[in-house]
């Protein structure tokens, strides 16, 4: 179901910081998404995905400075391509809200606490679009509610006297209003219990198949994004160390981390599995491993793991796999092993 590129991010680069200090947390990172996809971005806490995202959008808060790349986007709008790191600010203006929406992490608690759900929906929509009546701005309010499943009579009612499940799912209806090409959803739930973060999920991959939208999902919890999104992004460390669709990750994961997380959250469907997780920790971003920044926790690392870091890639079983990349050494080893007519996709 998914369609043109959307978002092409090519080698985007990020530090903290500066000079001695500058720690590096993005390397070369490349992802593209497409049209009308629902892309996770999974990975432990401190790895980049939130950085990945905010850094893509031009929104990196100092001290994180983007040291290299591109980020090219494709707005059906106007027709037009343009290097999101090279736009001018009236581009970018003009790109938020309305090619992209973000719901940041803690977004729920980001509603005025002052105003009704209902005034803060207007206002977000009279803010891009000051032709409408006040007539039409309310309609559109309650629709927006509608399309997230709360009544419209919850318009009057204040931030407080929503649950937190209902808080988000108006920062997603308010992420909509201006019918984006894009929105990223960075942890919308890290406060919420599993259930609801898969309800939410759940709402936004069923928006998308409505109105057309691409996703960007940022969970720690792989097990998540397995059910709902249509391909996923594993990072690690500042890096994306396997991307494949969901289902490719869920039944053949190539990257001996994608397995690790896979076995660190509990499925909500399926056989009972017992949870391995992962030991030990991710590397400290200031002196990385020369290797495979993944060998010092990796159950089946080899030699040469530890010298020599592995590049995202083709898999090794690209003719069967096509568009699906991992960056480890032990998987073509595996894969010189297996009879290709033995190989499970
Ligand atoms: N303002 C900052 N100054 C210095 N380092 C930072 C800053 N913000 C983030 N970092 C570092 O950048 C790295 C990536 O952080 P980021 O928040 O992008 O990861 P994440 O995968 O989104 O984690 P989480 O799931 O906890 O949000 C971490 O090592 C973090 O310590």
């Amino acid at each position: 179901m998914t369609g043109e590129p959307v978002l092409e991010i090519r080698n985007l680069s990020v530090e903290y910081g500066y000079d001695a200090d500058a720690v590096r947390v993005l390397r070369d990172v490349n992802l593209t998404l497409h049209a009308g996809e629902v892309l996770g971005l999974a990975g432990e806490s401190g790895c980049g995905k939130s950085t990945l995202a905010y850094a893509a959008t031009r929104l990196l808060p100092p001290p994180g400075i983007i040291t290299g790349g591109e980020v090219v986007f494709t707005s059906t709008r106007d027709d037009r391509r343009y290097d999101l790191l090279t736009a001018t600010d009236d581009e970018l203006r003009a790109t938020r809200w309305e090619d992209t929406a973000i719901v940041f992490q803690g977004a729920m608690n980001s509603l005025n606490p002052v105003y009704r759900i209902g005034r803060q929906l207007t206002d977000a929509i009279s803010a891009h679009r000051p032709e409408q009546s006040a007539r039409q701005r309310r309609d559109r309010a309650a629709e927006l509610l509608d399309m997230v499943g709360i009544p419209a009579d919850r318009l009057r009612s204040y931030p407080h006297q929503l649950s937190g499940g209902m808080r988000q799912r108006v920062m997603i209806a308010m992420a909509l209003a201006l019918e984006p090409q894009l929105v990223i959803m960075d942890e919308p739930t890290t406060a919420l219990d599993v259930v609801m973060q898969r309800q939410i999920l759940q709402q936004l991959a069923d928006l998308r198949t409505r109105l057309g939208f691409s996703v960007v999902f940022i969970t720690h919890d792989v097990s998540l994004l397995i059910e709902l999104a249509d391909r996923i992004a594993v990072m690690y460390a500042g890096e994306i160390v396997e991307d494949a669709t969901a289902s490719q990750m869920y039944r053949t994961p190539r990257h001996p981390y994608t397995d690790g997380l896979l076995h660190s959250f509990p499925p909500l469907h399926g056989p009972r599995q017992e949870l391995g997780g992962i030991p030990g920790a991710p590397p400290d971003l200031m002196s990385l491993p020369r290797g495979c920044t993944f060998a010092p926790r990796c159950r089946v690392a080899l030699d040469r793991c530890r010298d020599e870091r592995p590049a995202l890639t083709a898999t090794a079983f690209a003719d069967r796999e096509p568009h699906r990349r991992v960056a480890c050494f032990q998987h073509e080893r595996e894969a010189a092993a297996i009879p290709p007519s033995l190989t499970v996709m």
